[in-house]
């Protein structure tokens, strides 16, 4: 029996873009970047509050390619803080809905994703989604303890990219993505590192919140009493603090840019703070792979480099370099959120997966 065609629009809030597509089935048909200016995104005094001008700015882009609302069977949008969950595709419900709204994990452009799509697709009656949220919790319960009781370590990821160029690989070697352990590495305007075992990723640093290795806007961990002695100094606003590590942490911090090919030219240009930066960027990087192999014990099918960073040949081969030994390194620069959000969606509809309920 053949298939039925379904269409599907989705959507990926970033902090300073939305990137849309329309599929159909798995095939991309349209896909547009909407670009948002610093000075725009500034007037909105939170994520939630830049709602309406993102949804206009989506559905203004896809009546320039002649499709309607009505053309669709469902939209599904990038999940953002939620509460820890598993992954997979969730329907997007009311609960939902309420901890997108106030950020129940915290503050990111994804938090719009599901929100987005479930006003687009209540308007036409048809089913909205988010899949592999940056909150999927598969940790190991000895991967929680931070060695300070008050605080337990947190799973908040690029869990849809990770868990996409897993996928991906199972399918090039031909196994199933539950039988490998690997160790996926993004590295975009975060850098998180996960342990995958058995389908799950049972170790993963918070790529959000001072955690792992720095990356070109925030800081990863830093050495704590220092930075408590800073908080308590009188000089910074909580704000301040927290910006340091977040937006203008990492190689924003060292460098004042955020943009590795930049980076790339000082170096070429016989910058050496540029060069030194850049290469501990690669070290950590290193190290936290390592520090994923010890929690594979040892016993690595594959690392996987992912993420716009690993588009830059030399910085990929830094890395190499310190971590050849533990398992074969392969490559997948960029990302493609847009086609693992329509896959996810399309498991569901086609009947393959049943979509979760949040809070699951
Ligand atoms: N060709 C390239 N060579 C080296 N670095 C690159 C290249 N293309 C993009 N990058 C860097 O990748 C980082 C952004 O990665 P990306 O995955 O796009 O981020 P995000 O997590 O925000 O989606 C930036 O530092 C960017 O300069
Ligand atoms: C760790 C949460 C996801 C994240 O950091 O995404 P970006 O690198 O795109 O900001």
């Amino acid at each position: 029996m053949q298939k039925k065609s379904y269409r599907i629009l989705i959507i990926n809030p970033g902090s300073t873009s939305t990137k849309i597509g329309v599929y159909a089935n798995d095939q991309i048909i349209f896909e547009d970047t909407l670009r948002h200016q610093a000075d725009k995104i500034a007037l909105y005094a939170s994520v939630i509050d830049q709602y309406d001008f993102r949804k206009d700015a989506i559905l203004s882009s896809l009546e320039t390619c002649g499709i309607q609302p009505s053309d669709l069977d469902a939209v599904c949008g990038r999940g953002g803080l939620l509460r820890p969950i598993s992954g997979g595709t969730y329907i997007v419900n009311e609960a939902m809905l309420n901890d997108l709204e106030k950020g129940f994990s915290g503050q990111h452009a994804s938090n719009l994703g599901g929100i987005l799509a479930h006003e687009i697709a209540s308007e036409v009656n048809i089913p909205a989604f988010i899949v592999d949220p940056v909150v999927v919790d598969e940790m190991q319960p000895i991967a929680r303890i931070s060695g300070f009781a008050p605080i337990s370590r947190k799973s908040i990821f690029h869990a849809l990219n990770q868990k996409a160029v897993a996928r991906r690989y199972a399918k090039q070697v031909g196994k199933g993505y539950e039988d490998l352990r690997l160790i996926v590495t993004h590295m975009g305007g975060g850098i998180t590192v996960g342990a995958h075992c058995q389908g799950k990723v049972i170790d993963v640093n918070n790529g959000l919140h001072g955690d792992g290795p720095f990356s070109p806007e925030r800081s990863g961990t830093v050495p704590i009493g220092e930075l408590v002695d800073l908080c308590y100094s009188g000089t910074y606003y909580r704000k301040e603090i927290m910006a340091k590590l977040v937006g203008q942490g990492g190689l924003v911090g060292y460098l004042g840019t955020n943009d590795a090919v930049t980076v790339e030219k000082r170096i070429e240009a016989g910058d050496e703070e540029a060069a030194l930066v850049y290469e501990a960027m690669a070290y950590q990087v290193a190290k936290e792979i390592g520090s994923a192999a010890t929690v594979l014990e040892g016993k690595v099918d594959a690392i996987l480099l992912t993420g716009g960073l690993a588009y830059g040949k030399e910085y990929v081969e830094m890395i190499k370099k310190r971590v050849g030994w533990i398992s074969e390194v392969i490559i997948y620069p960029g990302e493609d959120e847009l086609q693992a959000l329509a896959e996810g969606a399309l498991r569901v509809m086609n009947g393959e997966e049943q979509a979760k309920t949040y809070p699951a």
